[in-house]
């Protein structure tokens, strides 16, 4: 995995899946710096408190960054058991308006991955309001447009998800093209991090059931990071616009 010489920017380095990319990409010799609303417990080479949610957070937080940023990985994000309202914020509006304040200080080869879900898997369902929301710029835009278009409380999670991988596949190629910076999601089924209860609470005992049954188990959070880092690689230069299953096959059984 070719990170060394890279700067790299982790969304939700403190704690899980984040953590993990931090780790694996500080031991292929980059430059990790991290953001998250939690002081990290791992030793990083820069940290920037930020609340996610917010998009004056996000524009001070990225003006403490380095004039080149190679890989945005935006991991941070909240389960589906937090407040439908600042789900919709932190996991999408803000995401968004952080990659496009990073996109600037991104040279030819650089990597964008989001962490959508594989509780994003339905997001063919509902493909004309994800494109029509993708296609919204803006977070206070996009705040308005999801105002006129509420999302039903129980499944945000998942709609957030769904939009995120409809905004990677419809914005990638754009930024390809203009800028050579690639952009790519990943869909992990569960991963042993602190969030995992969340998602048992959200999706009730009779899916966690359905499901156990046809996986050999979560996935560890460094099984997922060792993905993320490959698609931050120079040996991943020519995937984009992809959303990788990341779930030890378990997507493959919905069909
Ligand atoms: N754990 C799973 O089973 C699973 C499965 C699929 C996808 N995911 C996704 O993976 C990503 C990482 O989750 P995880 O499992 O590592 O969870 P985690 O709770 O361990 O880590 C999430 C991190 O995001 C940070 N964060 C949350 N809100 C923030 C905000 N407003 N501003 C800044 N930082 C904020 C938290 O402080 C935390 O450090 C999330 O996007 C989640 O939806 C998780």
């Amino acid at each position: 995995m070719k990170l060394r010489n890279k700067t790299i920017v982790v969304t939700g380095a403190a704690s899980g899946i984040g953590a993990e990319v931090a780790r694996l990409a500080r031991f292929e010799g980059a430059t990790v710096i991290g953001m998250d609303r939690t002081e990290p417990g791992l030793t990083l080479d820069g940290f920037i408190s930020v609340d996610l949610g917010q998009p004056a957070s996000i524009d001070a937080a990225v003006a403490q960054l380095p004039q080149r940023v190679d890989a945005l990985c935006n991991i941070a994000g909240v389960p589906g058991t937090a407040d439908p309202a600042l789900l919709a914020r932190v996991n999408y509006l803000g995401l968004r308006h952080l990659t496009e304040a990073v996109l600037p200080r991104m040279p030819a080869g650089g990597a964008i991955v989001n962490v959508a879900s594989i509780l994003g898997a339905e997001w063919p369902e509902r493909l004309a309001l994800h494109k029509q929301l993708a296609a919204v710029r803006g977070f206070t835009e996009g705040q308005a447009w999801l105002d006129a278009h509420p999302v039903p409380a129980d499944t945000c999670y998942q709609y957030f998800k769904e939009a995120l991988i409809v905004w990677t596949y419809v914005q990638s190629q754009k930024w390809f093209l203009q800028h050579s910076v690639r952009m790519n999601s990943v869909a992990p089924g569960p991963v042993f991090t602190p969030i995992l209860g969340d998602f048992v609470s959200m999706l009730g005992e009779e899916r966690v059931q359905r499901d156990a049954h046809r996986m050999k188990r979560p996935a560890y959070a460094d099984e997922v990071a060792a993905v993320i880092g490959f698609l931050c690689s120079d040996e991943s230069r020519w995937i984009s616009g992809v959303n990788l299953p990341i779930d030890g096959g378990l997507a493959s059984t919905f069909i």
